[in-house]
């Protein structure tokens, strides 16, 4: 099966996501990231603001602001594909102008270096246990990794697992995966050769 229909089959399975068992198991996430030693040593940590049906992050968001960590959120430059980071402090620093998705508004919030976020959340559809993954087809991420070299991790339903996902050359695959069962050390999954 080619990316694309890997990438449609798996957004058909999650429309029929019921919204209970969407809280259920975004809160279930939720609740492992926040037990993971990596968030907790993590000062400034990158997000998308997720829409229905990617695991939900404004709670997460909200979360880490009340212990006192950075949240930075991409925005999009559609014309070369790339993103800056945003530190944001509230969700009204946010704006849509782009695809419909919630985007920092350069006027109300700083850019941050990528250097300087500890750890980096990254989206996507289809994910295989070494951390490889589908996401929307904009290649944003996998431009933005070649450059990143802190820590990255997806926060994926247990149903986003697919070991369909092959990689391509230009593919960079995350350190870690949290789902609403486990914790995937895709690291030392690829070392062992498990996809
Ligand atoms: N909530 C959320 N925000 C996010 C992402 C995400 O996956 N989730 N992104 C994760 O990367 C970035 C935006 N990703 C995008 C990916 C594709 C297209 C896009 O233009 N898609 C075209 C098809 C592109 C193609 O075929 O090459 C389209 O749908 O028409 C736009 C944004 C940043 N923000
Ligand atoms: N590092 C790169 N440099 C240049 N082009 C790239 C790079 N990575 C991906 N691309 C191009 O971007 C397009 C989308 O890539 P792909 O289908 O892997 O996106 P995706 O992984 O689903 O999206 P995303 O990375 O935004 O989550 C492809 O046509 C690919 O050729």
């Amino acid at each position: 099966m080619s990316k694309k229909e890997i990438r449609n089959r798996m957004k058909d399975q999650l429309s029929i996501l019921g919204k209970e068992q969407y809280q259920l198991y975004s809160t279930e996430i939720e609740n492992l990231f926040f037990r993971d030693n990596i968030v907790q040593n993590s000062s400034v940590i990158g997000l998308t603001i997720s829409t229905f049906p990617e695991v939900h992050t404004k709670e997460i968001i909200q979360r880490l602001w009340d212990m006192g960590k950075s949240v930075v959120v991409p925005k999009c430059s559609p014309k070369d594909r790339s993103m800056n980071f945003y530190m944001i402090e509230s969700f009204e620093q946010l704006e849509v102008v782009y695809m419909q998705l919630l985007e920092p508004n350069p006027l109300k919030a700083s850019l941050v270096q990528p250097s300087d976020i500890d750890l980096l959340v990254v989206p996507g559809i289809v994910y295989n246990k070494s951390g490889y993954r589908i996401g929307y087809g904009g290649g944003y991420y996998d431009r933005f990794l070649k450059s990143y070299m802190n820590h990255t991790m997806s926060l994926a339903f247990e149903c986003q697992l697919s070991d369909e996902v092959i990689p391509e050359s230009f593919d960079l695959p995350v350190d870690q995966i949290i789902t609403n069962k486990q914790v995937i050390h895709c690291k030392s999954n690829r070392e062992e050769g498990i996809r």
